[in-house]
């Protein structure tokens, strides 16, 4: 198999959703699809034509493989995820409808990714050949183990010389249970970055900065400037801007600051009908992690960014498989055209 180009390490979960609009357990059946945010990424980029490798642990038992199975389907090279002992991570979801949001429950303490010990990672093998490697703050806010193994796997990177992206994803339900030092460990994650996909919040968690600015997007300018002052390898910073006017229907813009001055703004789309918005800020991820490795200027970047995430909300399930064509497709109706 040839090497990948993206690597992407984290935890391979699977979602059971009360069906449609339902709440939990209200008819005797639940939805099961496949996600994790690293994941979801890696299934995108491998629509987009990237080589892709999951590294991560599932369970060693059928779901642990037929969750692999799931990728291996969208195209990504499982060659590199482990079979240990122990469970699936599971979430439960309730999508919401009118007045009443969607819920996500976890039950994915102990899973046998949460378990796995940071030294059963041989990061120079998993990394050989690889350009990028995809994170997110969700693996270190595990616990302990996957805390140390998402900075090996990071500093193992910079070492390399493969650019990582982060996701800083703060999800601080998480953090709380293992009592974690999420502002130390986040911030040794965003000093390896070369692309940070964050907003003013995560940089206020991991940087302790306020950002009072009443217009969004100098609150990101302003954390963005933060950022880039300290992080010195540091080069990029997307994040979406996303507006909820009701569960069905949201505002959703993105930004793409560079070290070097970039600064594109992708202009809010308005999303109604959402189907589905889990999984939303993974595909954007993707779309600016392709824009930047097929060297797309930094608004063509931002534009494919927000149109693969906005594609994401009309499909059920964490991934987002559509390819390039149908993004461009998107991006070409002219709604994402550069507005002058
Ligand atoms: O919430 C999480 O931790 C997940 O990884 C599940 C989803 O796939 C993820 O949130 C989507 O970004």
């Amino acid at each position: 198999m040839n090497p990948p180009r993206v690597v992407c390490f984290g935890e391979l979960l699977l979602r059971l959703g009360a069906p449609g609009h339902q709440l939990l357990l209200q008819s005797p059946s639940l939805d099961v699809h496949c996600g994790g945010a690293e994941a979801n990424v890696g299934v995108s980029l491998a629509h987009f034509g990237h080589a892709v490798a999951m590294v991560g642990v599932v369970a060693d038992n059928p779901l642990g493989a037929a969750a692999a199975g799931q990728l291996r389907l969208h195209g990504v090279d499982t060659s590199r995820v482990r079979r240990a002992e122990g469970r699936m991570g599971l979430y439960f979801l309730t999508t919401g409808a009118g007045h009443r949001p969607s819920e996500v429950v976890y039950d994915r303490a102990d899973s046998a990714f949460a378990n796995a010990r940071a030294d059963g990672y041989d990061w120079p093998a998993l990394l050989h050949g690889a350009q990028w490697l995809h994170l997110s703050g969700i693996s270190p806010a595990l616990g302990a183990e996957a805390a140390r193994a998402t900075l090996d796997a990071a500093r193992a990177a910079c070492a390399q010389g493969i650019k990582v992206s982060f996701d800083g994803n703060f999800r601080p339900k998480l953090w709380e249970r293992w009592g974690g030092d999420a502002r130390a460990i986040l911030r040794d994650l965003f000093d390896c970055a070369h692309i940070v996909f964050a907003d003013h919040r995560d940089i206020g968690v991991v940087l302790g900065g306020e950002f009072p600015q009443a217009d969004a997007q100098a609150r990101v300018d302003a954390a963005a400037a933060m950022a880039f002052a300290a992080f010195p390898r540091l080069q990029y910073l997307a994040c979406t801007q996303r507006t909820a006017h009701s569960v069905g229907h949201h505002s959703l813009g993105a930004m793409l600051l560079g070290r070097d001055g970039t600064r594109a703004v992708a202009p809010a789309e308005e999303l109604t009908d959402i189907v589905d918005r889990i999984g939303g800020g993974d595909a954007f991820a993707a779309g600016v992690l392709h824009g930047l490795i097929e060297g797309f200027d930094a608004e063509a970047t931002i534009r494919f960014g927000l149109a693969a995430g906005c594609l994401k909300h009309s499909i059920p399930g964490d991934f987002n498989p559509v390819g390039v064509a149908e993004v461009m497709a998107l991006v070409g109706e002219g709604r994402f055209d550069v507005r002058r």
